[in-house]
Protein backbone atom coordinates (compact mmCIF):
# COMPACT_ATOMS: atom_id res chain seq x y z
CA UNK A 1 0.00 0.00 0.00
CA UNK A 2 1.17 3.22 -0.70
CA UNK A 3 1.35 6.00 1.94
CA UNK A 4 1.00 10.23 1.66
CA UNK A 5 4.34 9.97 3.97
CA UNK A 6 7.20 7.73 4.87
CA UNK A 7 6.65 9.06 8.18
CA UNK A 8 4.13 11.36 10.21
CA UNK A 9 4.77 13.10 13.22
CA UNK A 10 2.52 14.37 15.90
CA UNK A 11 3.53 17.08 17.49
CA UNK A 12 5.96 19.80 16.71
CA UNK A 13 8.08 20.04 20.23
CA UNK A 14 11.51 19.36 21.08
CA UNK A 15 11.47 15.53 20.38
CA UNK A 16 9.33 15.62 17.22
CA UNK A 17 11.06 18.61 15.40
CA UNK A 18 14.45 16.90 15.69
CA UNK A 19 12.74 13.42 14.64
CA UNK A 20 11.18 15.31 11.57
CA UNK A 21 13.76 17.08 10.53
CA UNK A 22 16.57 14.22 10.56
CA UNK A 23 14.26 11.93 8.76
CA UNK A 24 13.92 14.67 6.29
CA UNK A 25 17.61 14.89 5.84
CA UNK A 26 17.77 11.26 5.20
CA UNK A 27 15.49 11.74 2.51
CA UNK A 28 11.83 10.75 4.06
CA UNK A 29 8.70 12.19 2.93
CA UNK A 30 7.67 13.85 6.12
CA UNK A 31 4.45 15.55 7.76
CA UNK A 32 4.73 17.04 11.12
CA UNK A 33 1.05 18.06 13.24
CA UNK A 34 0.79 20.68 14.93
CA UNK A 35 -1.97 21.68 17.64
CA UNK A 36 -0.82 24.57 19.34
CA UNK A 37 2.50 26.22 19.25
CA UNK A 38 5.03 25.35 16.81
CA UNK A 39 8.32 24.45 18.94
CA UNK A 40 6.24 22.94 21.74
CA UNK A 41 6.55 23.10 25.04
CA UNK A 42 10.39 23.77 25.95
CA UNK A 43 10.21 26.98 23.47
CA UNK A 44 6.54 28.24 24.41
CA UNK A 45 5.33 27.12 28.19
CA UNK A 46 8.64 25.93 29.51
CA UNK A 47 12.80 26.10 29.31
CA UNK A 48 13.23 29.49 27.25
CA UNK A 49 10.46 31.57 28.63
CA UNK A 50 11.45 30.32 32.30
CA UNK A 51 14.81 31.33 32.31
CA UNK A 52 14.26 34.41 30.78
CA UNK A 53 12.38 35.01 33.49
CA UNK A 54 14.69 33.56 35.77
CA UNK A 55 17.37 35.96 34.31
CA UNK A 56 14.97 39.00 34.74
CA UNK A 57 14.50 38.12 38.37
CA UNK A 58 18.02 38.15 39.35
CA UNK A 59 18.73 41.47 38.25
CA UNK A 60 17.47 43.09 41.30
CA UNK A 61 20.10 41.66 43.87
CA UNK A 62 22.83 42.37 41.04
CA UNK A 63 22.34 46.24 41.14
CA UNK A 64 22.40 45.53 45.24
CA UNK A 65 25.59 43.81 45.12
CA UNK A 66 27.63 46.18 42.66
CA UNK A 67 27.36 49.17 45.72
CA UNK A 68 30.42 47.40 47.44
CA UNK A 69 31.90 47.24 43.66
CA UNK A 70 31.62 51.01 43.64
CA UNK A 71 28.60 51.59 41.69
CA UNK A 72 25.73 54.21 42.89
CA UNK A 73 22.89 52.76 41.09
CA UNK A 74 19.55 52.21 42.95
CA UNK A 75 17.21 48.91 42.09
CA UNK A 76 14.19 50.98 41.10
CA UNK A 77 11.01 48.81 40.28
CA UNK A 78 10.39 45.99 38.15
CA UNK A 79 7.84 46.08 35.07
CA UNK A 80 6.04 42.70 34.68
CA UNK A 81 4.47 44.02 31.40
CA UNK A 82 7.77 44.66 29.65
CA UNK A 83 9.33 41.40 30.75
CA UNK A 84 6.21 39.58 29.27
CA UNK A 85 6.30 41.75 25.73
CA UNK A 86 9.96 41.26 25.48
CA UNK A 87 9.82 37.49 26.09
CA UNK A 88 6.72 37.16 24.54
CA UNK A 89 8.59 39.05 21.45
CA UNK A 90 11.70 36.19 21.49
CA UNK A 91 9.20 33.32 21.98
CA UNK A 92 7.55 34.76 18.43
CA UNK A 93 10.70 34.87 16.83
CA UNK A 94 11.45 31.58 17.85
CA UNK A 95 7.95 30.37 16.54
CA UNK A 96 8.80 31.27 13.03
CA UNK A 97 12.35 29.96 13.21
CA UNK A 98 10.84 26.79 13.50
CA UNK A 99 8.31 26.98 11.04
CA UNK A 100 10.94 28.24 8.16
CA UNK A 101 13.25 25.36 10.13
CA UNK A 102 10.59 22.21 8.93
CA UNK A 103 9.79 24.16 5.42
CA UNK A 104 13.54 24.44 4.50
CA UNK A 105 13.81 21.14 5.15
CA UNK A 106 11.04 19.89 2.98
CA UNK A 107 8.95 18.56 5.46
CA UNK A 108 4.93 19.04 5.04
CA UNK A 109 3.12 21.44 8.04
CA UNK A 110 -0.07 20.10 9.30
CA UNK A 111 -1.84 22.79 11.60
CA UNK A 112 -5.02 20.94 13.37
CA UNK A 113 -5.02 18.26 16.24
CA UNK A 114 -4.19 14.65 14.94
CA UNK A 115 -6.48 11.89 16.33
CA UNK A 116 -5.53 7.88 15.14
CA UNK A 117 -7.76 6.55 12.47
CA UNK A 118 -6.15 3.19 12.34
CA UNK A 119 -2.79 2.43 12.67
CA UNK A 120 -0.90 4.06 9.90
CA UNK A 121 -4.18 6.92 9.01
CA UNK A 122 -4.77 10.28 11.33
CA UNK A 123 -7.06 12.99 10.92
CA UNK A 124 -5.83 16.06 11.35
CA UNK A 125 -8.81 18.35 12.70
CA UNK A 126 -9.42 21.97 13.81
CA UNK A 127 -7.37 23.30 17.06
CA UNK A 128 -6.33 26.36 18.88
CA UNK A 129 -3.92 26.84 15.97
CA UNK A 130 -5.89 26.84 13.11
CA UNK A 131 -9.73 27.18 14.44
CA UNK A 132 -10.63 27.20 10.57
CA UNK A 133 -8.67 24.52 9.01
CA UNK A 134 -11.14 22.02 7.20
CA UNK A 135 -10.39 18.32 8.39
CA UNK A 136 -8.35 16.45 6.34
CA UNK A 137 -7.44 12.75 6.58
CA UNK A 138 -3.45 11.50 5.92
CA UNK A 139 -1.58 8.64 5.96
CA UNK A 140 1.90 7.48 6.83
CA UNK A 141 3.95 4.10 6.49
CA UNK A 142 5.58 5.26 9.85
CA UNK A 143 3.83 7.27 12.87
CA UNK A 144 5.78 8.90 15.86
CA UNK A 145 3.64 10.33 18.46
CA UNK A 146 5.56 13.23 20.17
CA UNK A 147 2.84 15.14 21.93
CA UNK A 148 4.61 16.36 25.36
CA UNK A 149 3.08 16.27 28.80
CA UNK A 150 0.66 18.50 30.25
CA UNK A 151 0.28 19.61 34.43
CA UNK A 152 -1.61 17.93 36.89
CA UNK A 153 -3.76 19.73 39.47
CA UNK A 154 -3.63 17.81 43.02
CA UNK A 155 -7.83 16.29 43.54
CA UNK A 156 -9.01 18.82 46.44
CA UNK A 157 -11.62 21.65 46.75
CA UNK A 158 -10.61 24.51 45.15
CA UNK A 159 -8.13 23.37 42.86
CA UNK A 160 -9.45 25.06 39.82
CA UNK A 161 -8.73 28.19 41.42
CA UNK A 162 -4.97 27.83 41.04
CA UNK A 163 -3.12 28.30 38.28
CA UNK A 164 -0.17 26.13 36.66
CA UNK A 165 3.11 27.11 34.57
CA UNK A 166 0.62 27.28 31.30
CA UNK A 167 -0.61 29.87 32.66
CA UNK A 168 2.13 31.60 34.54
CA UNK A 169 4.02 32.97 31.38
CA UNK A 170 1.36 34.93 30.47
CA UNK A 171 -0.16 36.76 33.79
CA UNK A 172 -1.45 40.46 33.60
CA UNK A 173 0.25 41.29 36.79
CA UNK A 174 2.83 40.23 39.00
CA UNK A 175 0.73 38.58 42.07
CA UNK A 176 2.40 40.34 45.18
CA UNK A 177 1.79 36.89 47.21
CA UNK A 178 2.24 33.71 45.72
CA UNK A 179 1.49 29.94 47.33
CA UNK A 180 3.36 27.64 45.43
CA UNK A 181 2.87 23.48 45.76
CA UNK A 182 5.49 21.35 44.71
CA UNK A 183 9.37 21.41 45.31
CA UNK A 184 10.39 19.95 42.12
CA UNK A 185 11.45 21.38 39.19
CA UNK A 186 8.89 23.82 38.82
CA UNK A 187 8.06 24.95 41.73
CA UNK A 188 11.49 26.27 43.05
CA UNK A 189 12.50 27.59 39.41
CA UNK A 190 8.88 29.80 39.96
CA UNK A 191 9.43 30.26 43.69
CA UNK A 192 12.30 31.72 42.58
CA UNK A 193 11.58 34.09 40.00
CA UNK A 194 8.74 35.40 42.00
CA UNK A 195 10.72 36.09 44.64
CA UNK A 196 13.46 38.03 42.85
CA UNK A 197 11.01 40.68 41.34
CA UNK A 198 9.71 41.05 44.84
CA UNK A 199 6.64 38.69 45.47
CA UNK A 200 5.89 37.15 48.86
CA UNK A 201 6.21 33.41 48.49
CA UNK A 202 5.56 30.67 50.26
CA UNK A 203 6.43 27.32 48.98
CA UNK A 204 4.15 23.95 50.41
CA UNK A 205 5.72 20.85 50.33
CA UNK A 206 5.45 17.18 51.35
CA UNK A 207 8.51 15.48 51.96
CA UNK A 208 10.81 16.78 54.97
CA UNK A 209 13.49 18.67 52.21
CA UNK A 210 12.82 20.07 48.12
CA UNK A 211 13.69 18.11 45.28
CA UNK A 212 12.97 14.87 45.95
CA UNK A 213 14.83 12.14 44.11
CA UNK A 214 18.43 14.25 44.06
CA UNK A 215 21.10 13.45 46.83
CA UNK A 216 20.37 14.54 50.23
CA UNK A 217 23.32 16.89 50.97
CA UNK A 218 22.11 19.11 47.88
CA UNK A 219 18.48 19.02 48.75
CA UNK A 220 19.20 20.34 52.43
CA UNK A 221 21.67 22.70 50.68
CA UNK A 222 18.82 23.87 48.98
CA UNK A 223 16.24 24.01 51.29
CA UNK A 224 18.81 26.31 52.97
CA UNK A 225 19.33 28.78 49.76
CA UNK A 226 15.17 28.99 49.44
CA UNK A 227 15.42 30.08 53.02
CA UNK A 228 18.54 32.86 52.18
CA UNK A 229 15.84 33.93 49.15
CA UNK A 230 13.39 35.16 51.30
CA UNK A 231 11.32 32.09 50.44
CA UNK A 232 9.04 30.60 53.83
CA UNK A 233 9.20 27.15 53.36
CA UNK A 234 5.97 24.83 54.67
CA UNK A 235 7.85 21.28 54.35
CA UNK A 236 5.60 17.92 55.35
CA UNK A 237 2.38 19.82 54.57
CA UNK A 238 -0.61 19.39 51.45
CA UNK A 239 -2.74 21.60 50.47
CA UNK A 240 -6.36 20.50 51.61
CA UNK A 241 -8.84 23.11 50.01
CA UNK A 242 -8.58 26.78 48.71
CA UNK A 243 -11.20 29.10 48.83
CA UNK A 244 -11.38 33.03 47.00
CA UNK A 245 -12.98 35.51 48.76
CA UNK A 246 -12.78 38.75 46.29
CA UNK A 247 -9.56 39.06 44.95
CA UNK A 248 -7.80 36.62 47.62
CA UNK A 249 -7.05 33.43 47.99
CA UNK A 250 -7.00 31.38 51.22
CA UNK A 251 -4.82 27.97 50.98
CA UNK A 252 -5.78 25.45 53.67
CA UNK A 253 -3.07 23.16 54.70
CA UNK A 254 -3.85 19.79 55.78
CA UNK A 255 -1.64 20.80 59.63
CA UNK A 256 -4.64 23.39 59.99
CA UNK A 257 -2.78 26.23 58.87
CA UNK A 258 -3.83 28.76 56.61
CA UNK A 259 -1.95 31.02 54.08
CA UNK A 260 -3.33 34.25 51.80
CA UNK A 261 -2.31 34.84 48.91
CA UNK A 262 -2.85 36.32 45.45
CA UNK A 263 -2.09 33.75 43.43
CA UNK A 264 -2.15 30.02 44.28
CA UNK A 265 0.47 28.04 41.94
CA UNK A 266 0.35 24.30 41.35
CA UNK A 267 3.79 22.73 40.66
CA UNK A 268 2.58 19.45 41.09
CA UNK A 269 3.91 17.17 38.11
CA UNK A 270 2.69 16.61 34.95
CA UNK A 271 1.16 13.83 32.86
CA UNK A 272 1.38 12.23 29.31
CA UNK A 273 -0.79 14.19 26.45
CA UNK A 274 -2.86 11.88 25.14
CA UNK A 275 -6.39 12.54 25.37
CA UNK A 276 -8.31 12.86 22.16
CA UNK A 277 -5.47 11.20 20.30
CA UNK A 278 -7.94 8.19 19.70
CA UNK A 279 -5.20 5.53 20.64
CA UNK A 280 -8.31 3.04 21.20
CA UNK A 281 -8.51 2.77 17.07
CA UNK A 282 -4.44 1.38 17.60
CA UNK A 283 -3.07 -1.39 20.22
CA UNK A 284 -0.97 1.17 21.41
CA UNK A 285 -0.48 -0.01 25.22
CA UNK A 286 -0.49 2.74 28.44
CA UNK A 287 1.61 2.51 31.52
CA UNK A 288 0.25 3.09 35.16
CA UNK A 289 1.21 6.83 34.82
CA UNK A 290 -0.69 6.92 31.45
CA UNK A 291 2.72 6.96 29.14
CA UNK A 292 2.88 5.38 25.70
CA UNK A 293 5.02 2.37 26.83
CA UNK A 294 7.85 2.22 24.28
CA UNK A 295 10.96 -0.37 23.93
CA UNK A 296 14.40 0.90 24.28
CA UNK A 297 13.90 1.89 20.63
CA UNK A 298 10.99 3.59 21.07
CA UNK A 299 8.46 1.22 19.26
CA UNK A 300 4.82 0.90 20.53
CA UNK A 301 3.09 -2.14 21.39
CA UNK A 302 1.83 -1.14 17.71
CA UNK A 303 3.86 -2.46 14.75
CA UNK A 304 5.13 1.05 12.46
CA UNK A 305 3.95 3.63 15.64
CA UNK A 306 6.62 5.18 17.77
CA UNK A 307 6.86 7.31 20.65
CA UNK A 308 9.01 9.67 21.86
CA UNK A 309 9.53 12.56 24.92
CA UNK A 310 7.55 13.21 27.34
CA UNK A 311 4.72 11.59 26.66
CA UNK A 312 6.83 7.91 27.32
CA UNK A 313 7.79 9.78 30.74
CA UNK A 314 11.07 8.23 30.76
CA UNK A 315 13.54 11.35 31.37
CA UNK A 316 11.08 14.04 30.75
CA UNK A 317 14.04 16.76 29.26
CA UNK A 318 14.26 18.21 26.19
CA UNK A 319 17.53 17.36 25.02
CA UNK A 320 16.28 13.37 25.90
CA UNK A 321 13.38 14.03 23.79
CA UNK A 322 15.55 15.79 20.99
CA UNK A 323 18.28 12.36 21.60
CA UNK A 324 15.06 9.72 21.27
CA UNK A 325 13.97 11.79 18.05
CA UNK A 326 16.96 12.22 16.33
CA UNK A 327 17.99 8.33 16.99
CA UNK A 328 14.62 6.93 15.62
CA UNK A 329 15.49 9.16 12.89
CA UNK A 330 18.40 7.54 12.07
CA UNK A 331 17.30 4.18 12.92
CA UNK A 332 14.22 4.44 10.67
CA UNK A 333 15.97 5.74 7.85
CA UNK A 334 19.42 6.45 7.68
CA UNK A 335 22.21 4.73 6.08
CA UNK A 336 24.99 5.08 8.41
CA UNK A 337 24.57 3.57 12.18
CA UNK A 338 22.52 5.71 14.14
CA UNK A 339 23.70 8.33 16.53
CA UNK A 340 23.00 6.89 20.54
CA UNK A 341 23.60 8.72 23.32
CA UNK A 342 24.36 8.20 27.31
CA UNK A 343 21.37 8.52 28.75
CA UNK A 344 22.45 7.13 32.08
CA UNK A 345 24.71 10.53 32.64
CA UNK A 346 21.72 12.42 31.61
CA UNK A 347 22.67 16.26 33.34
CA UNK A 348 20.10 18.14 35.01
CA UNK A 349 19.62 21.61 36.43
CA UNK A 350 17.18 23.75 38.54
CA UNK A 351 17.40 27.40 37.80
CA UNK A 352 17.27 28.49 41.22
CA UNK A 353 19.13 31.77 42.44
CA UNK A 354 21.30 29.97 42.97
CA UNK A 355 21.28 27.43 40.74
CA UNK A 356 21.50 23.46 41.18
CA UNK A 357 23.13 21.00 38.46
CA UNK A 358 23.55 17.40 39.22
CA UNK A 359 24.67 14.66 36.14
CA UNK A 360 25.07 10.83 37.66
CA UNK A 361 24.36 8.87 40.80
CA UNK A 362 23.58 10.65 44.11
CA UNK A 363 25.29 9.54 47.32
CA UNK A 364 22.24 6.86 48.07
CA UNK A 365 22.26 5.24 44.77
CA UNK A 366 25.55 5.21 44.32
CA UNK A 367 26.09 3.22 47.97
CA UNK A 368 23.75 0.65 46.42
CA UNK A 369 26.52 -0.52 44.18
CA UNK A 370 29.21 -0.47 46.99
CA UNK A 371 31.49 1.81 49.35
CA UNK A 372 31.61 5.47 48.05
CA UNK A 373 34.03 8.10 48.50
CA UNK A 374 32.78 11.33 49.13
CA UNK A 375 34.33 14.93 48.57
CA UNK A 376 32.57 18.04 49.73
CA UNK A 377 32.77 21.26 49.78
CA UNK A 378 31.24 24.60 50.88
CA UNK A 379 32.60 27.97 50.28
CA UNK A 380 31.33 31.63 49.99
CA UNK A 381 32.11 32.43 45.65
CA UNK A 382 34.47 35.44 45.70
CA UNK A 383 31.93 37.69 44.17
CA UNK A 384 30.22 37.83 47.61
CA UNK A 385 33.14 37.84 49.70
CA UNK A 386 32.90 41.62 48.45
CA UNK A 387 29.41 42.03 47.87
CA UNK A 388 27.73 41.26 51.38
CA UNK A 389 25.97 37.99 50.55
CA UNK A 390 28.25 35.52 53.08
CA UNK A 391 25.06 33.24 53.44
CA UNK A 392 24.82 33.15 49.38
CA UNK A 393 27.24 29.35 49.88
CA UNK A 394 28.44 27.12 46.92
CA UNK A 395 28.18 23.52 47.37
CA UNK A 396 29.85 20.91 44.94
CA UNK A 397 30.03 17.16 45.86
CA UNK A 398 31.41 14.35 44.36
CA UNK A 399 30.54 11.05 44.36
CA UNK A 400 33.40 7.98 43.49
CA UNK A 401 33.10 4.71 43.63
CA UNK A 402 35.50 2.94 45.72
CA UNK A 403 36.49 0.13 44.07
CA UNK A 404 36.95 1.64 40.52
CA UNK A 405 37.54 5.34 42.26
CA UNK A 406 35.42 6.47 38.98
CA UNK A 407 33.63 9.79 39.53
CA UNK A 408 29.96 8.42 39.32
CA UNK A 409 28.21 11.36 40.35
CA UNK A 410 28.85 15.07 40.83
CA UNK A 411 26.39 17.87 42.33
CA UNK A 412 26.95 21.51 42.14
CA UNK A 413 24.63 24.07 44.17
CA UNK A 414 26.08 27.70 43.45
CA UNK A 415 26.07 30.50 40.44
CA UNK A 416 26.87 28.87 37.65
CA UNK A 417 26.19 25.38 38.29
CA UNK A 418 24.65 24.43 35.17
CA UNK A 419 27.49 26.40 32.90
CA UNK A 420 30.03 24.14 34.93
CA UNK A 421 28.64 21.21 35.30
CA UNK A 422 28.02 20.23 31.21
CA UNK A 423 32.04 19.91 31.20
CA UNK A 424 31.69 17.55 34.14
CA UNK A 425 29.07 15.49 32.61
CA UNK A 426 31.79 15.01 29.49
CA UNK A 427 33.86 13.39 32.05
CA UNK A 428 31.28 11.53 34.18
CA UNK A 429 30.31 10.30 30.80
CA UNK A 430 34.15 9.18 29.83
CA UNK A 431 33.87 6.69 33.24
CA UNK A 432 36.99 9.30 34.47
CA UNK A 433 38.21 9.02 37.86
CA UNK A 434 39.38 10.69 41.05
CA UNK A 435 42.72 10.40 39.60
CA UNK A 436 41.77 11.78 36.42
CA UNK A 437 39.89 14.83 37.87
CA UNK A 438 43.31 15.41 40.24
CA UNK A 439 46.25 15.45 37.83
CA UNK A 440 43.45 18.45 35.42
CA UNK A 441 45.24 21.64 36.05
CA UNK A 442 42.74 24.27 37.25
CA UNK A 443 41.54 27.69 35.88
CA UNK A 444 41.83 30.07 38.60
CA UNK A 445 40.46 32.29 39.80
CA UNK A 446 37.20 30.01 39.52
CA UNK A 447 34.82 28.20 41.73
CA UNK A 448 35.01 25.82 39.03
CA UNK A 449 38.96 24.86 39.86
CA UNK A 450 37.81 23.28 43.66
CA UNK A 451 36.00 20.33 40.95
CA UNK A 452 39.65 19.31 40.37
CA UNK A 453 41.17 21.01 43.92
CA UNK A 454 39.35 18.54 46.19
CA UNK A 455 42.20 16.57 47.72
CA UNK A 456 40.72 15.53 51.17
CA UNK A 457 38.23 12.85 51.17
CA UNK A 458 35.18 13.91 53.33
CA UNK A 459 33.96 10.87 54.13
CA UNK A 460 33.52 7.04 53.29
CA UNK A 461 29.93 5.72 52.47
CA UNK A 462 29.29 2.41 53.35
CA UNK A 463 27.23 0.00 50.69
CA UNK A 464 23.94 -0.32 51.35
CA UNK A 465 22.91 -3.15 52.76
C1 LIG B 1 7.80 25.23 32.97
C2 LIG B 1 8.72 24.21 32.32
C3 LIG B 1 10.07 24.43 32.30
C4 LIG B 1 10.91 23.49 31.72
N1 LIG B 1 12.26 23.74 31.73
C5 LIG B 1 13.10 22.84 31.18
C6 LIG B 1 14.50 23.09 31.14
O1 LIG B 1 14.99 24.12 31.64
N2 LIG B 1 15.30 22.17 30.57
C7 LIG B 1 14.80 21.01 30.02
O2 LIG B 1 15.58 20.22 29.49
N3 LIG B 1 13.47 20.75 30.05
C8 LIG B 1 12.62 21.64 30.60
N4 LIG B 1 11.27 21.38 30.61
C9 LIG B 1 10.78 20.10 30.05
C10 LIG B 1 10.70 20.19 28.50
O3 LIG B 1 9.93 21.31 28.14
C11 LIG B 1 10.06 18.91 27.97
O4 LIG B 1 10.76 17.79 28.45
C12 LIG B 1 10.09 18.89 26.43
O5 LIG B 1 9.42 20.00 25.90
C13 LIG B 1 9.45 17.60 25.91
O6 LIG B 1 9.45 17.61 24.52
P1 LIG B 1 8.38 16.74 23.71
O7 LIG B 1 8.82 16.80 22.29
O8 LIG B 1 8.19 15.44 24.35
O9 LIG B 1 7.00 17.52 23.89
P2 LIG B 1 6.57 19.03 23.76
O10 LIG B 1 7.72 19.95 23.64
O11 LIG B 1 5.60 19.28 24.85
O12 LIG B 1 5.82 19.08 22.37
C14 LIG B 1 4.61 18.40 22.14
C15 LIG B 1 3.84 19.14 21.07
O13 LIG B 1 2.78 18.32 20.62
C16 LIG B 1 1.63 19.10 20.38
N5 LIG B 1 0.47 18.20 20.42
C17 LIG B 1 -0.01 17.53 21.51
N6 LIG B 1 -1.06 16.75 21.15
C18 LIG B 1 -1.23 16.94 19.82
C19 LIG B 1 -2.14 16.41 18.86
N7 LIG B 1 -3.06 15.50 19.20
N8 LIG B 1 -2.07 16.84 17.58
C20 LIG B 1 -1.13 17.74 17.21
N9 LIG B 1 -0.22 18.26 18.06
C21 LIG B 1 -0.26 17.86 19.35
C22 LIG B 1 1.68 20.13 21.50
O14 LIG B 1 0.91 21.27 21.17
C23 LIG B 1 3.18 20.42 21.59
O15 LIG B 1 3.55 21.52 20.77
C24 LIG B 1 10.39 22.30 31.16
C25 LIG B 1 9.01 22.08 31.16
C26 LIG B 1 8.18 23.02 31.74
C27 LIG B 1 6.71 22.78 31.73
N1 LIG C 1 15.08 22.75 34.67
C1 LIG C 1 14.50 21.72 34.07
O1 LIG C 1 15.13 20.90 33.42
C2 LIG C 1 13.01 21.53 34.20
C3 LIG C 1 12.21 22.59 34.61
C4 LIG C 1 10.84 22.37 34.71
C5 LIG C 1 10.30 21.15 34.40
N2 LIG C 1 11.11 20.15 34.00
C6 LIG C 1 10.53 18.81 33.68
O2 LIG C 1 9.13 18.86 33.87
C7 LIG C 1 8.74 17.90 34.85
C8 LIG C 1 7.58 18.42 35.63
O3 LIG C 1 7.98 19.43 36.55
P1 LIG C 1 7.27 19.57 37.96
O4 LIG C 1 8.09 20.49 38.79
O5 LIG C 1 5.83 19.87 37.76
O6 LIG C 1 7.31 18.10 38.49
P2 LIG C 1 8.24 17.36 39.56
O7 LIG C 1 7.89 15.94 39.46
O8 LIG C 1 9.66 17.78 39.40
O9 LIG C 1 7.73 17.95 40.96
C9 LIG C 1 6.41 17.82 41.37
C10 LIG C 1 6.33 18.07 42.87
O10 LIG C 1 4.97 18.16 43.26
C11 LIG C 1 4.76 17.40 44.43
N3 LIG C 1 3.36 17.01 44.50
C12 LIG C 1 2.69 16.20 43.65
N4 LIG C 1 1.39 16.09 44.03
C13 LIG C 1 1.24 16.88 45.13
C14 LIG C 1 0.15 17.19 45.99
N5 LIG C 1 -1.06 16.66 45.79
N6 LIG C 1 0.37 18.03 47.01
C15 LIG C 1 1.60 18.56 47.23
N7 LIG C 1 2.66 18.30 46.46
C16 LIG C 1 2.49 17.47 45.41
C17 LIG C 1 5.74 16.24 44.29
O11 LIG C 1 6.02 15.67 45.52
C18 LIG C 1 6.95 16.96 43.70
O12 LIG C 1 7.74 17.56 44.69
C19 LIG C 1 10.00 17.67 35.67
O13 LIG C 1 9.99 16.43 36.32
C20 LIG C 1 11.08 17.77 34.63
O14 LIG C 1 11.22 16.53 34.00
C21 LIG C 1 12.45 20.31 33.90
Amino acid sequence: MTHDFDLLVIGAGSGGVRCARIAAGHGARVAVVESRHWGGTCVNLGCVPKKLMVQASEYGDMVDDSHAFGWSSTRGTHDWATLITAKDKEITRLNGIYVSMLEKAGITLLTGHARFVDAHTVRVEASPLAPDEAPRTVTAKHIVIATGSTPVRPDIPGAELAITSDDAFHLPARPQRVVLVGSGYIGLEFAGIFAGLGSQVDLVYRQDLPLRGFDEDMRAAMAEAITVRGITQHPHTSPKHITKEGKVYTVTLDNGQTLEADCVFFATGRKPKIEKLGLDQTSIAIGKHGQITVDAGSQTTEPGVYAIGDVTDRINLTPVAIAEGHNLADRLFGKEPPREWAFDTTPKAVFFSPPLASVGLSEEEAAQHGVVDIYFTRFTPMRHTLSGRKDRKTVMKLVVQQSSQKVVGAHILGDDAPEMLQGVAVAVTAGLTKQDFDRTIGLHPTSAEELVTLRTRTRETPAAS
